[in-house]
């Protein structure tokens, strides 16, 4: 270990991320009783250019008119790139209550887009005497924010969260492709004449939660655009969990109950993970830094692996 310590992640559930558009008040109340652990309502892309100034409205009565109960509920505002960015930042702050907890920055492609933002909430909450700092999430989602992402996680305290932006990642790339997330067709490996399907958002989700680790910040999975493919969304979550990723989001209600399923330690690895912990006391105990369990060796960093395992059970049964 560096001599500098890796520092923890935010210690809240984050094993589903809903979205609905904020043009879609209907959607609000189903949001709100859904087993997501995270809210997001989104001003940026599911809302037309028309619809931007109603989609604002909405949100900021929705923030304190529906009752949220314990999830994290967060909006999307839109990209720094657009002339609607700051008036959702202004809007949200002055006229949204305090049960605000975050706001997601799309396309963020420099750490200087979150300082930028930063410093516009911090005026307006020391402006406005809000008591509750606003937490920031941010989407991966380009060429540059790939390219920058160290920096983009050490951008700011209020960083909470990091998701790749699998749409906009990919044609940002300029991959051949219009799928969100999941399998490609054209990635694979041929061995003697078969094809092995490879997974091209692998490297980017890596490089995320190396960032996401280093700086104390929880790296989350995006979209996976086909709702009617519940293995193919499945798998995804199988594999960004192996990774290190402890959510992912849900752009239909049927994914709730998926990210949930895969992003929760099964009963059967928090039993295995406990064990674990108990036969290295028995080794320390007796003066040993390695033992066997079940025919494998587990020693001083399995003890760290277990407790990864043991941490999020606890987190999750609250
Ligand atoms: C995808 C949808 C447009 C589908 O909406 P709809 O046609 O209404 O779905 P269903 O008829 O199947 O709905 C069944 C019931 O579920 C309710 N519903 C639908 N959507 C939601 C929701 N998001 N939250 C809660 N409840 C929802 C319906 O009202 C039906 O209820 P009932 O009639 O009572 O049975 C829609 O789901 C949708 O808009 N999804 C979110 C889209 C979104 O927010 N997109 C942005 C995030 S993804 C992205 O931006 C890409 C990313 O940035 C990147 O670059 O990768
Ligand atoms: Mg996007």
């Amino acid at each position: 270990m560096s001599f500098r310590l890796q520092p923890p992640a935010p210690a809240r559930p984050n094993r589903c991320q809903l979205f609905g558009p904020g043009s879609r008040p209907a959607l609000f109340a189903k949001m709100a009783a859904s087993a997501a652990d995270v809210i997001n309502i989104d001003l940026e892309d599911s809302v037309a250019p028309s619809d931007k100034e109603s989609a604002r409205a909405n949100v900021i009565a929705a923030v304190s008119d529906i009752d949220w109960g314990k999830k994290t509920l967060s909006v999307r505002i839109n990209g720094l790139d657009t002339p609607w960015w700051y008036r959702d930042v202004v809007d949200l702050l002055e006229q949204a209550g305090d049960r605000l907890d975050m706001i997601m920055i799309p396309k963020v492609g420099c750490a200087e887009d979150v300082y930028a933002v930063d410093a516009l909430v911090t005026a307006i909450e020391r402006a406005k005497g809000r008591k509750k700092p606003i937490a920031f999430e941010v989407i991966i989602e380009s060429a540059a924010g790939i390219a920058h992402v160290e920096a983009i996680a050490a951008s700011s305290p209020r960083l909470q969260a990091m998701s790749l932006g699998a749409a906009d990642f990919a044609a940002s790339m300029g991959m051949q492709t219009t799928g969100i997330g999941g399998t490609q067709e054209n990635y694979y490996m041929l061995q003697n004449g078969a094809k092995h399907w490879s997974d091209p958002w692998h490297w980017a989700q890596a490089a995320i939660v190396a960032a996401c680790r280093t700086h104390g910040v929880l790296p989350v999975d995006g979209p996976f655009g086909d709702f009617s493919d519940d293995e193919g969304f499945r798998a995804q979550a199988l594999r960004s969990a192996t990774l290190g990723m402890v959510g992912k989001w849900a752009i239909h209600p049927k994914q709730v109950a998926l990210a949930n399923e895969v992003f929760t330690p099964s009963d059967a690895a928090v039993t295995e993970a406990r064990e674990i912990l108990a036969a290295m006391d028995e080794a320390k105990a007796r003066g040993e830094g390695a033992t066997v369990y079940k025919g494998r060796l587990v020693d001083i960093a399995s003890i760290k692996q277990a407790e990864v395992i043991v941490r999020q059970a606890e987190l999750i049964a609250g």
